[in-house]
């Protein structure tokens, strides 16, 4: 089984040209947030920011353009609810990321479906959280356009694919892919435990090779959206520059764990431009 290891990362994570401009690294745009769960919208948001994403939108309940902004100048804010706007905006996108804080109220059904009709074949859409329990709950099934990941936790991927967690193998993973793939081909499951593996589409099986129990903690994974989020903006290949994306979020963490009992989300992101300029140098 191939890992996802520190010479993968660095092999994918380069020092930018000197002639770089911000359009360069990828606009992204993060869509979550309700009014209980800003905080997930807002550590994606800054994952992606600090991941280095050239220009970075946080589509999210007006509640919380106050803290957006004040923790995260960087980001542009839009209200999720203006549907007309987020349409047009997913269009001018490289990569979304739908779900972190969502919620799974009738509002937030309504904006993951009108996302899910802006999709076209030039955006990357990483679904995540909210957005899974809803596809699920819904039985909606994935964009047939764009180039879909899907980041579930294993109870998110039990929704989803309805195979219980503990009947969870890299058999009947691939059993339930082969349906998705059906509807798009494009998509790659990056499924999250304390040992996360990547699908992608070619059947592979790619696993992480770093991560530890201090990241068991809310927000872990909302981090790790804006951090794929950033690299598929920058990095090529896009298939190896998800898995550095995972690598990173995890290896930051281990970094973390030498002195820290928890390695938590806010540290992790501040962690990230050291640490990717160290894997840029090396
Ligand atoms: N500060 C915030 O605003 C936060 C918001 N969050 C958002 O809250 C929403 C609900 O997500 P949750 O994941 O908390 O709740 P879910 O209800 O979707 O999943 C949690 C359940 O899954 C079970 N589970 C089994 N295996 C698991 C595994 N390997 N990893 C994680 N859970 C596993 C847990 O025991 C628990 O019962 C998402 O939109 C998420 O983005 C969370 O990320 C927490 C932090
Ligand atoms: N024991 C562990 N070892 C390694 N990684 C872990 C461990 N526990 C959690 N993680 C990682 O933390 C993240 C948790 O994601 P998720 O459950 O979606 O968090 P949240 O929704 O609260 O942001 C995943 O990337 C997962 O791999
Ligand atoms: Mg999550």
């Amino acid at each position: 089984m191939p890992e996802i290891n520190l010479q993968l990362a660095k092999n994918i994570i380069q020092p930018r040209p000197k002639d770089s401009y911000k359009g360069k690294f990828g606009r992204v745009l993060i869509i979550g947030g309700n009014q209980n769960f800003g905080g997930a919208a807002i550590m994606s948001a800054s994952a992606a920011v600090y991941a280095g994403a050239g220009l970075v939108t946080t589509a999210t309940d007006p509640n919380n353009f106050t803290a957006l902004h004040s923790r995260l100048p960087e980001s542009m804010v839009l209200d999720y609810n203006d549907h007309a706007y987020l349409k047009q905006l997913v269009n001018e996108m490289n990569v979304v990321v739908i779900g972190p804080g969502l919620g799974t109220d009738g509002q937030s059904l309504a904006i993951l479906r009108a996302v899910f009709t802006a999709i076209t074949d030039t955006q990357a859409i990483i679904i995540d959280g909210s957005a899974l329990t809803l596809m699920a709950q819904h039985q909606i099934p994935i964009p047939a356009k764009g180039h879909i990941v899907l980041t579930p936790h294993q109870m998110e991927w039990q929704r989803l694919s309805t195979i219980p967690i503990n009947e969870q193998t890299d058999t009947t993973t691939h059993q339930a892919l082969v349906k998705l793939w059906r509807f798009n081909p494009t998509v790659t499951l990056v499924l999250k435990s304390a040992q996360t593996k990547v699908y992608p589409p070619d059947g592979t099986v790619w696993i992480n090779q770093a991560g530890n129990p201090g990241m068991a903690t809310g927000g872990s994974g909302d981090t790790l959206t804006g951090i794929l989020a950033a690299c598929l903006g920058q990095f090529q290949p896009q298939d190896k520059a998800l898995l550095a994306g995972v690598y990173l979020h995890s290896a930051v963490a281990d970094k973390l764990a030498q002195t820290s009992y928890v390695t938590l989300p806010q540290e992790i992101i501040q962690e990230l431009p050291k640490f990717m300029h160290q894997l840029a140098q090396a």
